[in-house]
């Protein structure tokens, strides 16, 4: 009948169970930020994004149905050829994304606050808003983010163009403050895709208290 160290220790013998971290889920390595950005729209954690997970991914986030699957039809026919990996034939039609080589598909026009290896470079994200942000240091308005997107533009890259405009009008949508400004602590939580975390939990709430008037 000896006691175990555990309960000396406090009685914690009855630790809850820990929901599995993104890193034992994907092979035990840590996720790179573009990697974790991506691993969101993961939602049954098998590495692949199929068409109806970014649909269920955007719908989570607030969403509308006509713009998560014209969003969905968009990123998946986008980024499913670009990030299967070299010895993968995908069956046709299924456009699957692989959180793995995620950032195969970056593009050009972008901040560059993403690596080619899908790191996050500090100095790259601080750039935005010192050339940016002009009304106040820690947000953009929407006429600002409009300067920062021309600003960005490679020549003659239409599809980067197209993508890093939907990317940053779509975020500016979903998290612009009353006043209009997109705070820069919501941007930094772009680049880890705890930014879509935080919109899934602000959506189950408020569905939540809707439920209870
Ligand atoms: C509502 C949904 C989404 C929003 C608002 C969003 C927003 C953004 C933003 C603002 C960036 C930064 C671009 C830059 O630094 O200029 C970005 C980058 C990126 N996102 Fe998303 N994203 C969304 C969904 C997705 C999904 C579903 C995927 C793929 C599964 C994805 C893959 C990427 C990739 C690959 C990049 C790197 C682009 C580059 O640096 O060239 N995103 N996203
Ligand atoms: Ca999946």
């Amino acid at each position: 009948m000896g006691s175990r160290p555990a309960d000396a220790a406090g009685g914690q013998q009855q630790q809850q169970a820990e929901e599995p971290s993104m890193a034992d889920v994907y092979g035990g390595h840590e996720l790179t930020p573009l990697q974790k950005h991506a691993a969101f729209f993961d939602r049954n954690r098998d590495g692949i994004i199929y068409p109806s997970e970014t649909y269920q991914g955007l719908r989570a986030i607030g969403c509308g149905v006509v713009l998560s699957a014209a969003g969905t039809v968009f990123i998946n026919v986008f980024l499913s050829s670009k990030t299967v990996p070299a010895n993968v034939k995908p069956p046709a039609f299924k456009f699957p994304i692989y959180v793995k080589t995620i950032q195969q598909g970056k593009h050009g026009s972008d901040t560059d606050v993403y690596d080619t290896q899908g790191r996050f470079v500090p100095e790259k994200f601080e750039e935005i808003f010192k050339k940016h942000a002009h009304t106040r240091p820690d947000a953009l308005t929407d006429k600002e983010l409009g300067e920062m997107l021309k600003a960005n533009r490679d020549p003659k890259d239409f599809a980067g163009r197209v993508g890093a405009f939907v990317e940053w009008r779509l975020l500016y949508a979903l998290c612009k403050d009353k006043e209009g400004f997109l705070h820069k602590e919501t941007v930094k939580a772009v680049y880890d895709g705890s930014v879509f975390e935080k919109l899934e939990r602000e959506k189950k709430e408020a569905k939540e208290f809707a439920k209870k008037k």
